[in-house]
């Protein structure tokens, strides 16, 4: 798969702009705040029908400009696809595949598989457990059907017992309500708690592999599922937490509380890594992520790499670039702010590349 093509209209800082991709590296060189990062929320919108920054879609119009237009061209399994992102302030966004008009978001979601590495995503490693819970879902959602019901089911249950447990604050407490969701609780709990851990043996082999080539083997990584249910009995364990469940008025343990403990060197990464361990760890996991999507899809996500590089040395900067320089990876999107930097690496690996200056907004 392949982006060909993009025209861009009002889109945050780029006014207009039509750019050709090559199929290997397309490189966006520039200084700060010129509308690199820009370029690639572009292109991740056209896949995700969303912001990667989770901005409302009116925030990301050009100032004092009315709309948006993203236009994308594909190739995928040889045949072209024509996405289109319209957003007009204050009306819904119009999203087209091939002229056709998307009823429903969802169903485009998947269609265009892409990977986004940003500085943002250092929350996956610093911030609370929801983030790491919600990466595994992610991935997993995609694989599974069967694990996003459990999920939804899940959580379902979950804001009906918390509300019921709110609702009796210094009250009787129905308890036959009460027992109704935490059937399903343990039921659909049990499920997705098994099928993260069976992820997780595969995902942390090949998540330790991208690290280890990373950091050319200098650092022992590893991943852990953390549960808060212990020996797995979520039945005995919201017993035994119901006198604190009801006082605090919320369920204070289920896999809704679990989480995924990084490690280096047998310590957690958040307290003891340095930031570019932190940083590889951070890309090491999207990497894993990549492959879970390839493997799934049989089709090569495209990988968006922002500003990845600062904090890196020069030779973990070097061996990303040989890894995504690979054949299991295809067309890649980099953003950095020296040119002569990326120019040199990417002339010494085989894939074919172009770069791309931006200034104020314009691609040259
Ligand atoms: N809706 C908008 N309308 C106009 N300009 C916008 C809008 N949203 C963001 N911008 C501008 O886009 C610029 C940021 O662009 P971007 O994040 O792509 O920078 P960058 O080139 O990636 O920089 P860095 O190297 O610092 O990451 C800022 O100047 C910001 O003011």
């Amino acid at each position: 798969m392949r982006l060909k093509k993009l025209n861009i209209v009002n889109f945050k800082n780029i006014a207009e702009a039509e750019v050709v991709f090559c199929a290997g590296f397309n490189c966006f060189i520039g200084n700060n705040g010129v509308g690199k990062t820009n370029i690639l929320d572009a292109i991740y919108q056209l896949s995700m029908c969303k912001s990667y920054f989770n901005l409302p879609d009116s925030q990301n119009i050009r100032h004092g400009e009315p709309f948006f237009v993203l236009q994308g061209k594909y190739e995928q399994k040889g045949e072209e696809l024509d996405i289109y992102c319209g957003v007009k302030r204050g009306q819904k966004k119009i999203f087209k595949k091939n002229q056709k008009v998307y009823t429903k978001l969802s169903e485009h979601i998947g269609l265009l598989p892409l990977v986004m590495i940003s500085p943002e995503d250092v929350t996956l490693i610093e911030g609370g457990s929801e983030e790491r819970r919600r990466l595994i879902d992610h991935i997993i959602c995609q694989c599974d059907r069967t694990y996003l019901h459990a999920l939804i089911r899940y959580n379902r249950a979950l804001s009906q017992r918390n509300a019921l447990l709110k609702a009796s604050a210094g009250r009787e407490l129905d308890r036959e309500a009460l027992e109704i969701w935490d059937e399903q609780l343990i039921e659909c709990g049990q499920e997705v708690q098994q099928k993260r851990l069976d992820f997780l043996e595969d995902f942390k082999e090949v998540f330790r592999e991208y690290y280890e080539l990373i950091s050319a083997g200098k650092e022992k990584v590893s991943l852990h599922y953390c549960s808060s249910v212990k020996e797995g009995d979520l039945k005995k364990a919201l017993k035994e937490a119901f006198e604190r469940d009801r006082l605090l008025t919320y369920t204070t343990v289920g896999i809704h509380r679990d989480d995924i403990s990084l490690e280096i060197e047998g310590y957690p990464v958040k307290k003891i890594g340095s930031q570019g361990q932190k940083k590889t760890f951070l890309i090491a996991l999207k990497l894993a992520q990549y492959v879970w999507l390839y493997r799934m899809n049989r089709l090569k996500p495209m990988l968006l790499l922002d500003d990845i590089f600062d904090k890196l040395d020069a030779e973990r900067v070097e061996q990303i670039i040989r890894i995504v320089g690979g054949d299991i990876f295809g067309q890649i999107f980099i953003t950095d702010t020296n040119r002569e930097h990326i120019d040199e690496m990417l002339r010494t690996q085989g894939k074919e590349y172009t770069l791309f200056r931006v200034e104020g907004g314009t691609l040259f």
